[in-house]
């Protein structure tokens, strides 16, 4: 087995108890507060400004052009899919991106944010920064992809947007590029290291979870 299928394999259980979070079986449902979904984008589009610098750290250590392009691959992938969906439903909330972009991120945004930075800024190279960043990938892909086997009806519900984008085939092709990337970035670390590695993935899986249970309650400043 690959290695980012073993840490994928291992962290199911947490993408699990993302997708049981209450957040996500309303937004199944068609259930979720609109308040509650308004406060997720929010966050949310604070989150995807701050997950862009990461790879700025990564761009900065990179040894080669290859994953000066992955990384680039990726940032536009942010500003031009992710960030379409976003502008939408900030337009849908009367709310403009100036005005979220002075709003504070929550606790569990900020937690989460902080950690990928330093960990890409402290980091030996690539392989922690992927780390940082491929369970926020591949745990959308993984928990949407199961949120529309559990619920097809979300097709029929205003959150239909968000998770076409992380449901489709075109979706999991990108994941599975990003996933082999770091496959070859990591094939033959020291074993220290490769622990370290894991554990990153691990934490990152965690903080998800603690962001689908934040967006559970609305914000108060919106
Ligand atoms: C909290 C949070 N976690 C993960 C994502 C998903 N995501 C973030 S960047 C990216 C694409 C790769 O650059 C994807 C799929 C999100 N939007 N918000």
């Amino acid at each position: 087995m690959t290695f980012c299928n073993r840490l994928m394999e291992e962290n199911l259980p947490i993408w699990e108890q993302c997708l049981n979070s209450a957040f996500l079986q309303k937004l199944g449902e068609g259930t979720l507060p609109w308040d509650c979904f308004k406060g997720y984008i929010v966050d949310d589009s604070l989150y995807l400004r701050e997950y862009a610098k990461v790879f700025a750290w990564g761009m900065a250590k990179a040894e080669d052009m290859e994953e000066i392009r992955t990384y680039y691959e990726l940032l536009s992938f942010v500003n031009e899919g992710e960030g379409a969906t976003r502008l939408c439903y900030l337009e849908r909330f009367s709310l403009t991106d100036a005005v979220i972009q002075r709003l504070p991120q929550r606790p569990e945004n900020l937690a989460y944010t902080r950690a990928m930075i330093a960990t890409a800024r402290d980091g030996a190279g690539a392989a922690e920064c992927m780390m940082a960043c491929l369970p926020c990938m591949v745990s959308y892909g993984w928990i949407f992809t199961r949120l529309l086997e559990r619920f097809p009806g979300v097709g029929d519900t205003p959150y239909w947007p968000l998770v076409r984008d992380y449901a489709g085939a075109e979706y999991r092709a990108a994941c599975e590029r990003w996933a082999a990337f770091t496959e070859k970035i990591c094939t033959g670390l020291e074993p220290a290291r490769e622990r370290r590695c894991a554990e990153i993935f691990r934490a990152c899986s965690v903080h998800e979870l603690r962001f689908w249970e934040m967006s559970g309650r609305p914000r108060e400043d919106i």
